[in-house]
């Protein structure tokens, strides 16, 4: 359906490399709007960002030809008392497979990964992702202060917020499909997530639908372009302001795999609308709510409704 309409429909892209785009400023406080208006109608919008390098984006790659060599029943050995961060990999969907970092930033996160996949660990790999985790978390951080800035929710508040947010870093593998196979690579679907960084380092794939449309938007790959997408919990947390991003991906006829990195963020605490966000046209439409009891709600089969359902039997309010 509609592929002129698909044409016509640019996710917005904003340029962080710029360096003068200092909260505060004029750019910063246009770039704001941008960023409200394109999570509130497309869900996501794409994020220039120079601060992981071609050279590290290499590594990256080649790192992950190493760790997705390693045979399918070492790559199970990685299991998580919390769902959605284990490794993943299900027969209907035979293209797909990955593996996540849980808490990529803690002193011991990546070495605890590393010594499941390789019994003796693997520093390099270690050194690689701890890198890529610090400059992505930068990139993450600043996406929430302009979410913050643009409902006017201050600085203060959006550093405290900040504190207790946890990041899963997620490897996603794509084989690329037999003959007469699907070139489904990964089912629409929306993120449980505050926000997913999507870094898609070798191929496009990824395709968006925006809200209340009924085409889907490829997203190109360039290794200093990031998708950055809201999920269910910040739709939750802006009172449904902003739309959690219904995305798929579906495989180019490529000869390598599809590689593509994951910056999960949740939250630990207890998360509540801020009152700035609540008004006589915006009633408050959901009650405080635990990203974590989010996930575990969402584990049974209410992953399969639609995000709205969800949200909604999950803690809306009646
Ligand atoms: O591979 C991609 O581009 C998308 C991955 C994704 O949607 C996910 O892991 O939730
Ligand atoms: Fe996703």
């Amino acid at each position: 359906m509609g592929s002129d309409q698909t044409q016509r429909h640019q996710l917005a892209v904003v340029d962080l490399t710029d360096e003068s785009m200092k909260p505060g400023s004029e750019a910063w406080v246009s770039a704001c709007g941008v960023v409200r208006r394109a999570l509130e109608e497309d869900g996501c919008f794409i994020a220039l960002y120079d601060k992981v390098s071609p050279v590290l984006c290499d590594s990256v790659l080649s790192a992950l030809d190493e760790l997705f060599d390693l045979p399918v029943e070492t790559k199970k050995q990685l299991t998580s008392n919390k769902p959605f961060h284990s490794y993943f990999g299900v027969s209907w969907l035979p293209l797909y497979e990955s593996v996540a970092i849980d808490n990529v930033l803690s002193n011991d996160g990546c070495q605890k990964f590393a010594h499941i996949m390789w019994p003796q660990g693997n520093d390099r790999f270690c050194e690689i992702m701890t890198e890529y985790g610090k400059l992505t978390e930068g990139l993450d951080r600043l996406a929430k202060r302009m979410v913050f800035d643009s409902y006017g929710v201050d600085k203060d508040r959006c550093d405290s917020f900040l504190e207790s947010n946890d990041y899963l870093l997620r490897f996603l593998k794509y084989r690329k499909p037999e003959k007469d196979e699907s070139d489904l690579g990964l089912h629409a679907h929306s993120d449980l997530t505050l926000l997913s960084i999507l870094h898609q380092l070798n191929f496009g794939g990824l395709e968006v639908k925006p809200k209340g449309k009924d085409y889907w938007i490829e997203v190109d790959a360039s290794p200093s372009s990031f998708v950055i997408m809201a999920g269910d919990a910040l739709k939750m947390w802006s009172n449904g302001r902003v739309h959690s991003c219904e995305h798929r991906v579906v495989m180019k006829k490529t000869e390598r795999p599809r590689y593509c990195v994951g910056f999960f963020s949740f939250n630990g605490k207890t998360m509540e609308v801020p009152e700035e966000l609540v008004d006589d046209h915006n009633p408050l439409r959901y009650k405080p709510f635990d990203n974590y009891d989010y996930l575990r709600f969402c584990d049974t089969s209410k992953i399969k409704d639609p995000a709205k359902v969800r949200l909604a039997t999950f803690c809306g309010v009646l």
